[in-house]
């Protein structure tokens, strides 16, 4: 069976969100339900249809997303969802490759996602590309080694989040450049970090921040809510709910997460997402109270091989001719010869014998600098034709700091 497939009109927004009720088993509040209808760019939904009614949809946001030495516009994949009556007829096949031809056309070379589940995208091309650590942090174990940073002109501000906004957005967007993987925030996502309704509460009571700054202004901030609770013994129980914490220097970062581990009544310190190469990690003096916990994060697509590839920067020099393989894509099946270096680089379509077959997803897996095409060899999941290729390529490709996005989209 086909279902046919174009874009939603806003008069149709109701039954594109009624299939995504549906998929994930989520109602939204109403302020949230109209915060998602504002983000969503109704050229860039596709909604696939059994006659008159929806059974599958997918939407792109048009991200500014930070890669290895730049920033470039990417395919932010979003809201996919096929009804539960409709599952496993190859809807989400035919979403999948239709996006990716419309991401193409509108010059996106790169396309990233965040998976609800890890097996899903893999075979539409999409290769697990950042990760995060979750920390959860004893207060009474969370002293810092003795030579962390400190800046006798730095003070701490508590405030009301919407009250400091501006000062929010104008760190975050001296922040976001750094990091591959971290995309630019529209207006639309700042109400959605920064929503307090009681539902987004979840009982931890309001959205607080802490701002770190000196004479000349804000040098960070962090996000958070607190739980406070006692014991049966009258022991102070409180947990600490850590949503961002964004620092422009060390001694602001340091300063900042002092403040949320030695906060009054908390015992708990709750960090949903960090980055693998989070400070905070040499910071501890005993590494092993993080008390860690590691999972995917962004999920990458190259749409077009050759032009993604020439989009980032590269750690060191290398010239190799990778054969890509790419069921999906078909643009991108082919002999490319890369040519790059901390100056530039060059990939070219070529007929030459390959010194590595790769399947685009671990390309992918490799484009925001994580260092995992040597994984993947380990693992058995690339051809290596000449000794020293992939280690070669996998050098070339990886960056300091590492990937993370930080924020669901
Ligand atoms: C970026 C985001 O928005 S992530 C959110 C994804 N959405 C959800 O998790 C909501 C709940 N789930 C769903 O709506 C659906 O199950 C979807 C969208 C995940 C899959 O939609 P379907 O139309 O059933 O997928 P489709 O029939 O095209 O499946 C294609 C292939 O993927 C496989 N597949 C699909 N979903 C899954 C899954 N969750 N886990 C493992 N394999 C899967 C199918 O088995 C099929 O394999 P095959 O080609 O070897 O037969």
């Amino acid at each position: 069976m086909t279902y046919p497939i174009r874009p939603i009109d806003e008069s149709e927004w109701p039954a594109f969100l009624r299939v995504l009720e549906e998929g994930f088993g989520w109602t939204p509040h109403p302020q949230q339900g109209a915060r998602f209808k504002a983000e969503t760019e109704f050229d860039r939904t596709l909604a696939a249809f059994d006659g008159d009614d929806i059974a599958g949809v997918t939407a792109v946001l048009s991200l500014t997303m930070t890669v290895p030495g730049g920033q470039l516009p990417v395919g932010g994949v979003t809201s996919v969802s096929v009804l539960p009556s409709h599952r496993r007829r190859g809807v989400l096949s035919a979403l999948m490759r239709r996006q990716l031809a419309d991401i193409r056309e509108r010059g996106e070379s790169v396309a990233a996602l965040y998976a609800s589940e890890a097996p899903i995208y893999s075979r539409y091309g999409y290769g697990r590309a950042a990760h995060e650590l979750s920390f959860r942090i004893n207060k009474h174990a969370s002293a810092f080694v003795a030579n962390a940073p400190q800046d006798p002109s730095l003070r701490l501000r508590v405030a009301k989040p919407a009250d400091v906004r501006a000062d929010l957005e104008k760190l975050f967007a001296t922040v976001v450049t750094r990091r591959p993987g971290r995309y630019e925030r529209k207006p639309h996502a700042w109400d959605g970090v920064l929503a307090d309704e009681e539902a987004d509460q979840r009982g931890a009571g309001p959205l607080r921040s802490v701002l770190a700054e000196d004479g000349a202004g804000v040098r960070g901030y962090a996000l958070f809510r607190i739980k406070s609770s006692w014991d049966g013994n009258g022991v102070p129980d409180g947990e600490l709910k850590l949503y961002e914490l964004e620092a422009a220097d060390p001694a602001a970062y340091a300063l900042l997460w002092r403040s949320l581990l030695d906060r009054d009544l908390v015992s708990k310190i709750d960090a949903g997402t960090r980055p693998v190469d989070d400070p905070l990690i040499a910071l501890l003096a005993d590494q092993r109270q993080l008390r860690a916990s590691w999972s995917d994060e962004l999920w990458v697509r190259l749409v077009e091989v050759d032009r993604a590839l020439t989009s980032r920067a590269y750690s060191a020099a290398v010239d190799v001719v990778i054969e890509v393989e790419d069921d999906v894509c078909p643009w991108n099946a082919r002999r490319w010869r890369l040519t790059a270096d901390p100056t530039g680089a060059e990939c070219k379509p070529v007929e030459d014998q390959p010194d590595l077959t790769v399947p685009v997803n671990a390309l992918g897996s490799a484009y925001l600098g994580d260092g995992l095409l040597l994984e993947s060899l380990a693992a058995g999941l690339l051809r290596e034709h000449s000794p020293g290729a992939v280690r070669s390529l996998a050098t070339a490709l990886s960056w300091s700091p590492k990937p993370w996005a930080g924020l669901t989209f």
